[in-house]
């Protein structure tokens, strides 16, 4: 029997977890519970992991994955998809399962919300697979306690994000829907929470969200520091990318250690990610765009 094409099949749906990209992240205070009060802008990119998944009747939650970062990740109960899936599956009290290849093209532990934009997709992917209804709130809540930026994955669309995550507001700004946009890791697994632990709790002010070049002139990312204290080769990318021609604004995006680089036009995008790439082989460089506001 001829190999039929998996995205061929009529049952099958597919999502995008799009990479998130922190335009500016102010940490404000360090909250009673342990987590941070923040104020963000979130954008998307274009581009991110993939997501196939067919309903099935037994219950299982069958999980594969493939793709350039995929066999950093187990595929086991505590892969971010598998969680989604299982907290989808008994809030709803749900009998059917799924089986689900993931496609890992974001870095793990990386600042660019893979694993959130994940479980993000997973939710999307099963309510489409199983044909259910589930309220927003509901579903935002089912998303925070799977992490804190997983809310803001659900929509993935421009947002200005406050508290620990939960705040969620769209937010357009003028100019940055569709602006060319590299992303650059230099290949360090940074923990998020190691970073957060190194802020030092010094509030250094509000978050001017207003406009593009607000964002540049007065915004800043607070994790920036304490993660090149645990990871010092971000000082590096941020170096390399604020050397770019054509540049508008390069951050670290997150608690790192990717950081982002917005450009004026395509050309110079693509400039500077040959320069990357030939001046550093053994970082990761993805070239996309912000997507929708
Ligand atoms: C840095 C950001 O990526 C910015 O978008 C997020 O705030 C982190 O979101 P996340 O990776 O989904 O984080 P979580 O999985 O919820 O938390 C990981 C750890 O980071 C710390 N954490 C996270 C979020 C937050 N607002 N304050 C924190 O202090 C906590 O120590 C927590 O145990
Ligand atoms: N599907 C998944 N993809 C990525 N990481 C996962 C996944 N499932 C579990 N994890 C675990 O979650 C942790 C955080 O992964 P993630 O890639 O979301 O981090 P991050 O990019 O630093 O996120 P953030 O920007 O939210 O801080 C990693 O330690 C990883 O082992």
């Amino acid at each position: 029997m001829p190999h039929r094409d998996a995205e061929l099949e009529a049952d099958s749906f597919i999502e995008t977890a799009c990479a998130k990209v922190n335009v500016a992240l102010h940490v404000r205070a360090r909250r009673d519970d342990g987590y941070h009060a923040l104020e963000s802008l979130f954008v998307f990119a274009e581009h991110g992991d993939r997501l196939i998944g067919w309903a099935t009747d037994d219950g299982a939650i069958d999980l594969v994955i493939d793709g350039p970062f995929g066999e950093a990740l187990d595929a086991g109960p505590g892969n971010l998809v598998v969680k989604a899936a299982r907290a989808l599956q008994s809030y709803l009290g749900e009998q059917r399962g799924a089986a689900i290849r993931l496609t890992k093209v974001l870095p793990v532990a990386s600042g660019i919300g893979g694993g959130s934009a994940d479980a993000a997709a997973t939710l999307r992917l099963l309510v489409r697979l199983w044909d259910v209804r589930i309220d927003d709130g509901e579903l935002a809540a089912l998303a925070l306690d799977l992490g804190s930026d997983v809310p803001a994955c659900i929509a993935s669309v421009t947002q200005l994000v406050t508290g620990r995550g939960e705040g969620l507001a769209r937010h357009a700004v003028e100019g940055l829907a569709g602006m060319a946009m590299l992303l650059v890791n230099p290949g360090v697994a940074v923990p998020t929470g190691q970073v957060f632990a190194g802020w030092d709790r010094q509030d250094r002010g509000p978050l001017d969200a207003g406009s593009l070049n607000a964002l540049i002139g007065s915004g800043r990312n607070d994790l920036e520091s304490p993660a090149i204290v645990v990871a010092p080769v971000i000082a590096e990318v941020l170096a390399c990318l604020n050397a770019q021609p054509g540049l508008v604004l390069a951050r670290m995006s997150g608690s790192g250690a990717t950081c982002f680089a917005l450009f004026e036009d395509d050309i110079a995008l693509a400039d500077a990610a040959m320069a990357v790439r030939i001046a550093h082989p053994d970082w990761w460089v993805m070239e996309t765009r912000i997507g929708a506001a």
